[in-house]
């Protein structure tokens, strides 16, 4: 496999960038990503009167939106997929509510849909400076954390968020900072306390990176490509916002090396991998996938850890890398305490059929099996989510990709 891979840019950077365009009320976005979550936040944030917002599956959609729409004051129902009705969101609720929102369940507590009924403005604290202070879990979801610092410069006295619990996806809060700043608006992170002052973002031109998870599926090829293989990646920064970024040390022991040709061309080259894998998971969740794929296929133990996240996202992810991976001699194992064992016997790939649960990353994390062999992935549409020329791409670096037969 050789040639050049176009990644779509990212949609946590994108959809980030578009709540804070939409608080500074100005500043230009360039490359923003074609994902379906990315197009959805365009169009729900254009529409001043809808009196429902469907969020579909898209997690940071859901989320930020809330939080952007309780506090600019607005009455709307917030809704999504039967999944997303799955998807948990009373921690962010709940601290909305401390900031004046008033917010109802339309079905099961805890859940969307939402019902966004205006807000009461806070009632002053004793001193008008102090911001006010909210306790928010961190090991459910950090896209809760982000939602509420992108708003908290538009607090009369600020916030101060006070986290709890094994903070997780602890990057993706630090891109939700860094983009603020980009905006002129500061974030102080003390670790265990996040403090943000009344603030006004400036409107700014941002131009949005390409998507290293999208990346990831790449880093996959290359590990499973016959020696000799390359791609080259445009679009991606030798400093990266992205936690995702950490694809490229994973996959150093998986036997690809990165090199940066240039600041925004990345090349990954085919090397000897290690002989087993001990990887934690907590900062980049979305990786667990491939990894996991990459790590059966070439029949190196591995142990994982930070998974914990993956059962409350697009499907239960773990259940679904369970099922998908035995089909091919692979295994995912529980083996207690938060620690998983990736093993393979006699990995072979033979024509099997992958399901894919409405999860984008089911199908990307399995597509490069087809180095090993035929391969099935069904409703392969799930990738526009976040990569909807993922299939084209595929085709250009020279997979074959018949349509089904009917
Ligand atoms: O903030 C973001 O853009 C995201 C945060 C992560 O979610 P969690 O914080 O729920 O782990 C990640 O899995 C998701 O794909 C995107
Ligand atoms: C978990 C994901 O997205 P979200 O939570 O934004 O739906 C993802 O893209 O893997």
């Amino acid at each position: 496999m050789r040639g050049t891979a176009q990644v779509p840019a990212s949609k946590s950077e994108s959809n980030r960038a578009l709540i804070i365009q939409a608080l500074a009320g100005g500043g230009q976005l360039f490359n923003l990503s074609d994902a379906n979550d990315t197009q959805l936040m365009q169009r729900l944030l254009q529409d001043p009167v809808a009196p429902v917002f469907d969020a579909e599956d898209a997690g940071t959609v859901m989320r930020f939106l809330s939080a952007y729409l309780a506090m600019t004051g607005r009455q709307a129902e917030l809704t999504g997929t039967a999944r997303m009705q799955e998807r948990p969101i009373a921690v962010l609720v709940d601290a909305l509510r401390e900031l004046g929102a008033r917010i109802e369940y339309a079905g099961q507590e805890g859940y969307p849909p939402l019902r966004l009924l205006g807000r009461t403005p806070q009632p002053a604290t004793a001193e008008e400076t102090e911001p006010i202070e909210l306790t928010v879990r961190g090991d459910i979801s950090s896209q809760y954390i982000s939602a509420l610092l992108m708003i908290a410069p538009t607090l009369p006295a600020g916030l101060r968020i006070w986290l709890t619990g094994k903070v997780g996806s602890r990057p993706y809060i630090r891109m939700t900072q860094a983009l603020m700043q980009h905006f002129g608006a500061v974030c102080r992170d003390l670790g265990e306390v996040l403090e943000v002052r009344p603030q006004a973002y400036q409107p700014t031109d941002y131009t949005v990176e390409g998507d290293w998870s999208g990346a990831s599926y790449w880093y996959a090829m290359v590990a499973l490509a016959p020696e000799g293989s390359y791609l080259t990646l445009p679009t991606l920064r030798r400093y990266s916002w992205q936690g995702d970024q950490a694809i490229a040390g994973i996959m150093a022991q998986l036997g690809v090396h990165t090199e940066f040709l240039a600041d925004e061309t990345l090349r990954l080259t085919k090397n000897a991998p290690a002989a087993r894998l001990t990887q934690d998971f907590t900062d980049c969740p979305d990786l667990a996938q491939t990894v996991a794929v990459v790590a059966a296929a070439l029949g190196i133990p591995a142990t994982f850890t930070g998974l914990e996240s993956l059962r409350i996202k697009e499907t239960d992810r773990i259940a679904a890398l369970q099922t998908e991976l035995a089909k091919f001699g692979g295994a995912l194992t529980d083996a207690g305490e938060g620690r998983f064992a990736v093993s393979s016997e006699s990995f072979q790939v033979t024509g099997q059929t992958v399901a894919t649960y409405h999860d984008h990353r089911m199908a990307m994390a399995f597509a490069p099996l087809a180095l090993l062999g035929e391969i099935r992935i069904e409703a392969p549409q799930v990738v526009r989510k976040s990569y909807p020329q993922f299939w084209q791409e595929l085709e250009k670096v020279g997979f074959s990709i018949p349509a089904p037969a009917v």
